[in-house]
């Protein structure tokens, strides 16, 4: 089988939901390839933290796993908890017909205040799934022995619908050719080592171990880089009080250009340009921030929305294909 779901974002691109039947009931979710739990608000979440979202019954067509449970917390210190069905998960015509589904029990601030989520479903690699006492599979896991191809694409957009593929490369979605990079599963991230980075024809130095992560809404670049980008935007400064690097809203934001498999592909200043940072509109926070602390390079949607990717099973030797849109 094969199928494509379309990639709906938010305000201000901060993160993508994706329509997806579980049990029969239609949930948006944020599909996340940093993470490798699919779990939804449900009848079971308490209605002060449930208010406004889409809930998954599972005494509809949900299977209890008794005494299975799940807790995950991501890294910006969001989190959820909750119980285990097996369900028939579908996107976009893709059937799962037992898919673990995760019913949250209890979500964070985070998750409880976004109303458009509904909740995640991860595409990483099912290592890093936290369903005790067994560990079960994502979503594309599950299905991917009956896809026509073992591998699904992201096609996220600025400022309009994107689509996951699962089983096929579309060759409309990209233009040029696909240059793939291995894979290092370790970490159970789509892990993978990116090139020298640059801006006004200028080096940044290199990028390193990154992972591709849809679930992330910005870029965190190594410290060094991060600091020689914005060293070219008059006016920028690293502001504890906004959380990050700002600059004047009518800045010009130049492009940032990074080597992946030997390839240059372009995030266009534009992108990186993000949201204002306070009310008055004046000042705007910067799309590329400083992996301090993260311990590695989160390539994310502000860096995704440039590109189309080939999440790649294929062979035993998982790979990421790149191309520009
Ligand atoms: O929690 C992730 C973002 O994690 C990456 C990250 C961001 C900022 C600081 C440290 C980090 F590790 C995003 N959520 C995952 C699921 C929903 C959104």
């Amino acid at each position: 089988q094969s199928g494509s779901v379309a990639a709906n974002p938010e305000q201000y691109d901060e993160s993508y939901l994706c329509p997806v039947q579980v049990g029969g009931q239609t949930l948006n979710l944020d599909f996340d390839t940093g993470s490798a739990d699919l779990w939804v608000f449900s009848t079971l979440t308490p209605a002060s933290e449930s208010t406004g979202h889409a809930k998954y019954n599972p005494k509809t067509s949900g299977k209890a796993k008794s005494g299975y449970t799940w807790n995950i917390s991501y890294g910006d210190n969001s989190g959820a908890s909750g119980t285990v069905y097996a369900d028939k998960v579908v996107v976009g015509g893709v059937t799962a017909t037992s898919q673990a589904v995760e019913a949250a029990t209890s979500v964070s601030t985070q998750f409880m205040q976004d109303t458009d989520n509904d909740g995640l479903l991860g595409l990483a690699f099912s290592t890093i799934n936290t369903v005790q006492p067994q560990q079960q599979t994502t979503f594309f896991d599950t299905v991917k022995g009956t896809l026509a191809k073992k591998l699904f694409t992201v096609d996220l957009k600025a400022g309009t619908a994107g689509t996951y593929d699962f089983g096929y490369i579309d060759n409309s979605k990209y233009s040029g050719t696909i240059t793939y990079v291995p894979v290092k599963t370790t970490n159970g991230f789509w892990e993978f080592t990116a090139g020298a980075a640059t801006a006004n024809n200028r080096s940044l130095g290199s990028v390193g171990d990154a992972i591709a992560d849809t679930g992330t809404t910005l870029m965190y670049l190594p410290t060094a880089v991060t600091s020689a980008y914005y060293a070219q935007i008059s006016g920028s400064t690293n502001s504890a009080d906004a959380g990050g690097y700002i600059f004047p809203c009518d800045a010009d934001v130049p492009d940032f250009h990074i080597a992946i498999g030997g390839k240059s592909f372009t995030v266009p200043g534009e992108y990186i340009n993000f949201t204002p940072a306070d009310n008055s509109g004046e000042q705007c926070f910067g799309g590329i921030q400083p992996n301090t602390g993260i311990g590695f390079t989160i390539l994310g949607d502000v860096f995704l929305k440039a590109m189309f990717v080939v999440f790649d099973q294929t062979t035993s030797a998982p790979r990421l294909g790149f191309a520009a849109q």
